[in-house]
C-alpha cells in the first residue's frame, strides 16, 4: 500500500472503498476497493476530500480490510448462519434459516480482546428469522497484520462456531393441566389456550390434553402414559407453589424423571420445574405463565425445541436479566427480559 496524489493516481487501484454521505440521503461506497482511477474521478474524488489515496501493493504481510473481515467471518460461522460480501470493509453476517441464535459469549469475547477487531453480534439465545442480520464484523485499521487475523481464527478452530443457528423441531407435546377448580369444572381452563398458542408459534402441537385434579399419584400416572403414547414433550400447568394442594411437583418427581430444578431465578417464572423422563422434557409451569406476556417458559421453550440439554448452570444464567420490568406495553422479545 502507497500513499499517492490524487492527481498521480490514474491508471493505479484503489485498495479501500472511499464512502460518501449526503445527510438524510446516501451513505455507501462512492468507489469501492479494486477500482482503477479514471481521468474523470479526479474532481469527484476531490470534491469527497481526497487530496492522496492508498494505492494497492503486492506482497506484504499486510491484509486489506475486507480481505481481513471476510477471514474472521468464515472462521467463526457454524451451522445456520451466512455472510454478504464486505462494504466498507464490514462483513454482515445473517441468518440462513429459521431457528435459535446461539453466540459462544467466551469466545466472542476472546476475538475482541486481540488488537483492532471488532466483532459485534446479537444477544445469544434469541430466536431468529431467515434473513435477519446477526452479526457484523470489521477491523480497525485499513490494513492488519495477518498474525491478528490468524489468532481470531485460532480461537475459533479450538472453541467452535462463535455463532450458528440451531434448527428448532417442531415436538409433539403432552399438556396436563392440573387444578381441582378447573377438574371439577368450578372454572374454565384458560392456562391451555396460553400454552398452546405460545407451542403453535414454534409449529409444536398438543396432541394429548389431560385434566387432572390436585393428585400426585394421578399426575404420575398420566406423565409416564403420555410418555408410552410418544409425547416429545410434557408439559404441566398450575399446582406449582407453596399451598398443600400444590402436588405437581412431587407428581413430576415421582415418575423417577431427572430434576433439573424446581425453581428458577426468572421472575416472572420462580415456581418453574424443569425434569428429563429418559430424553423427555417436562416443564411445570407456575400460573404466573397464564397471566404474564413474557415468563420463564418463554425463554426455555426454544432452547428445549432446540434439542439442548437444559442444565442447573442454564437455569442460573438466566438469572442476569431474568427480572421482567412489567412495562406497561409489554416489547417482548426486543427488551432486556432473559438477555
Ligand atoms: N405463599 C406463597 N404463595 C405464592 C407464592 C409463594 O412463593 N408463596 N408464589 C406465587 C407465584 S410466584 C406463583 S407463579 C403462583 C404459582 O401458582 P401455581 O402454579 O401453584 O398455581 P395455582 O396455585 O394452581 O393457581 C394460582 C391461580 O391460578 C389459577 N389457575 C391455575 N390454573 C388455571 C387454569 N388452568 N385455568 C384458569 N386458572 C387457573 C388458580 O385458580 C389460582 O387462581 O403462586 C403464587 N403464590
Ligand atoms: O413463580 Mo411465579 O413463577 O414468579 O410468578
Amino acid at each position: 500500500m502507497r500513499k499517492v496524489k490524487v492527481e498521480d493516481a490514474v491508471g493505479m487501484v484503489l485498495c479501500h472503498d472511499i464512502t460518501r454521505i449526503v445527510p438524510g440521503e446516501f451513505k455507501g461506497p462512492a468507489f469501492k476497493k479494486g477500482h482503477v482511477v479514471k481521468e474523470e474521478d479526479i474532481p469527484e474524488l476531490l470534491k469527497l476530500g481526497k487530496d492522496h489515496l492508498y494505492i494497492w501493493e503486492c506482497g506484504s504481510d499486510l491484509l486489506h480490510e475486507n480481505d481481513a473481515a471476510l477471514r474472521i467471518a468464515k472462521a467463526s460461522m457454524g451451522q445456520g448462519v451466512d455472510y454478504a460480501e464486505p462494504v466498507e470493509g464490514k462483513v454482515t453476517i445473517k441468518a440462513a434459516r429459521d431457528g435459535l441464535l446461539k453466540i459462544d459469549v467466551e469466545g466472542l469475547c476472546q476475538v475482541n480482546e486481540i488488537d483492532q477487531i471488532s466483532f459485534s453480534t446479537r444477544h445469544t439465545n434469541q430466536v431468529v428469522a431467515k434473513g435477519e442480520t446477526l452479526a457484523g464484523t470489521r477491523v480497525i485499521p485499513l490494513v492488519i497484520k495477518n498474525d491478528q487475523i490468524e489468532a481470531v481464527e485460532e480461537i475459533c478452530r479450538s472453541r467452535g462456531p462463535l455463532l450458528e443457528v440451531k434448527e428448532m423441531q417442531k415436538f409433539k407435546v403432552g399438556l396436563i393441566t392440573t387444578g381441582n377448580e378447573v377438574y371439577y369444572g368450578r372454572i374454565q381452563d384458560k392456562f391451555g389456550p396460553v400454552v398452546k398458542e405460545k407451542l403453535s408459534r414454534f409449529g409444536c402441537r398438543v396432541l394429548w390434553h389431560v385434566m387432572l385434579p390436585d393428585d400426585a399419584a394421578q399426575i404420575k400416572d398420566q406423565i409416564l402414559n403420555l410418555r408410552d403414547q410418544g409425547a416429545q414433550m410434557i408439559i404441566t400447568t398450575g399446582g406449582m407453589s407453596v399451598d398443600p394442594d400444590d402436588v405437581t411437583p412431587n407428581g413430576v418427581k415421582s415418575t423417577g424423571a431427572e430434576l433439573v430444578t424446581y425453581g428458577s431465578p426468572v421472575l416472572p417464572g420462580a415456581m418453574f420445574l424443569l425434569a428429563y423422563l429418559d430424553d423427555i422434557p417436562i416443564m411445570g409451569l407456575p400460573a404466573c405463565v397464564m397471566f404474564f406476556k413474557a415468563t420463564v417458559f418463554d425463554l426455555m421453550l426454544p432452547r428445549v425445541l432446540a434439542g439442548e440439554r437444559i442444565t442447573k448452570r442454564d437455569i442460573a444464567m438466566t438469572g442476569h436479566g431474568g427480572l421482567c420490568m412489567n412495562c406497561q406495553e409489554c416489547r417482548y422479545p426486543m427488551c432486556p427480559f432473559g438477555k
